[in-house]
């Protein structure tokens, strides 16, 4: 990664250039701790393929990618229960993941082994497929810091100041083999294919050290500088637009001075499935169903303006208007939400869907809780959604070069 030389002696740089004149590829190893490591060779003659095409996010950062990026079409988010019986090995995943990261956010592909006897060690999927903004983001749960077990990594007294389960909410109908978990990873791109590659080898590179709990996959589409609809045919995301400056980020999104060290940069991550019924929604009148926002369908307008981003005045909404009730916490998150599809309901047969809620905010006990709270006891929307799962995590900042994910967590 970076100048950082591998085993191997190779560096990302080197890999890279390679990666770019080579047209054939090099494969993460069998899956497994140094699989990357094992893939790119030891004696200098691996063949790479890069494919620098497509747009990519730079990984490093003071932050990390994917928390205020402009929002890509895929997202994969996946929770993991680490397994690994000590620091050292939690500690070598997430060097194995910020490697795997690096390459792949960057165009770098790794491709099939050259040994015939072994599995091929990329899966090869992304191979003829440009970055397409690929971003990988992570986040610690509570349980990672010993909260309702053991401290099994010795790093409980850097908890940070905020991170707890989302208090139980009077509407919760939570599965919690769906929610919370160690380690959750967020990953987006702008092509399906590349997001699922990268999600893919993420679990394999777990392998030995961490079981995969859940996963679930989004999307949201709309035109380039529009906002997106969410699946009630609404545009969902216009008030992000209220914060979207260094100085509204560092007031919405960036934890404060006052949390540990490692967390400087760093944000949290709030997780709600929220399943939408879609057929009782269908059935509603055009007027419920803007009642229900406080918006105008088709326009995107708050009640009694023009354009969308016309200033909110909450006093034109009834008063269990999603947008009012937000608007009345006189909090900003900043929403960075998927819609999901989940086949058929078997109790039902209707359509299993709805949104996948991810909201970033410096402190989840002020923005996101008691907006919450409202939401669920008088929000017309609780008459079309249930909350299905659930979880919060701490995202620490962003990585240099050289450096692995979560580094200052475990190294200061
Ligand atoms: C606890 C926070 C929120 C949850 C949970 C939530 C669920 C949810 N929201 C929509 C659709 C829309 N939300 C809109 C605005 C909006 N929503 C929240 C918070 C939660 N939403 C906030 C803070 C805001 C912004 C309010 C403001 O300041 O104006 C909108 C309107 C357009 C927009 O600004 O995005 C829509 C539409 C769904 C469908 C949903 C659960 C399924
Ligand atoms: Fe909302």
């Amino acid at each position: 990664m970076g100048e950082q030389t591998n085993k191997g002696g190779i560096s990302r740089r080197d890999f890279l250039k390679m990666s770019a004149v080579a047209g054939v590829g090099l494969a993460i190893g069998g899956a497994g701790m140094s699989a990357i490591e094992r893939a790119i060779g030891t004696d200098g003659t691996a063949q790479a393929v890069g494919n620098p095409a497509g747009e990519q996010v730079p990984m490093y950062g003071v932050h990390q990618a994917g928390i205020v990026t402009p929002q890509q079409t895929y997202m994969y988010l996946a929770s993991f229960r680490i397994t690994a019986p000590n620091r050292d090995i939690l500690i070598r995943l997430l060097k194995d993941w910020t490697r795997f990261a690096d390459l792949s956010t960057s165009g770098g592909s790794m491709l099939t082994g050259d040994n015939p006897n072994l599995p091929p060690s990329d899966t090869g999927e992304s191979l003829d497929l440009p970055a397409s903004r690929l971003t990988a983001t992570f986040g610690f749960g509570p349980s990672l810091f010993g909260i309702g077990g053991t401290d099994r990594f010795g790093i409980g007294g850097k908890l940070p100041k905020h991170l707890k389960d989302i208090p139980r909410m009077p509407k919760d109908n939570l599965d919690p083999s769906q929610s919370g978990g160690d380690i959750v990873v967020q990953v987006c791109a702008d092509d399906q294919q590349v997001a699922f590659h990268a999600i893919r080898n993420f679990i394999r590179l777990s392998t030995g050290s961490a079981s995969l709990n859940w996963m679930n996959e989004g999307f949201i589409s709309g035109q380039p500088g529009k906002t997106a609809r969410n699946l009630f045919g609404f545009k969902d995301g216009t008030a992000n637009g209220l914060h979207q400056t260094p100085a509204g980020f560092d007031e919405v999104v960036w934890a404060a001075e006052d949390e540990p060290s490692w967390m400087k940069g760093g944000s949290y991550l709030a997780f709600r499935k929220i399943r939408m019924l879609l057929e009782v929604w269908d059935r509603s009148s055009l007027a419920d169903q803007q009642d229900t926002f406080g918006r105008y369908k088709e326009s995107g307008a708050a009640y009694g303006k023009k354009g969308e981003f016309d200033a909110v005045d909450a006093s034109q909404m009834p008063d269990t208007a999603h947008v009012r009730l937000a608007k009345e916490s006189k909090q900003q998150i900043h929403r960075r939400a998927f819609s999901f599809t989940d086949g058929v309901d078997p109790r039902t047969g209707n359509v299993n869907a709805g949104l996948l809620f991810l909201s970033y905010q410096r402190d989840p006990d002020i923005q996101f809780v008691p907006m919450l709270k409202m939401m669920q006891s008088n929000d017309k929307l609780n008459e079309y959604t249930l909350h299905v799962a659930s979880g919060m995590y701490a995202c620490p900042g962003g990585v240099r070069e050289g450096e692995y994910i979560g580094q200052k967590l475990f190294e200061s």
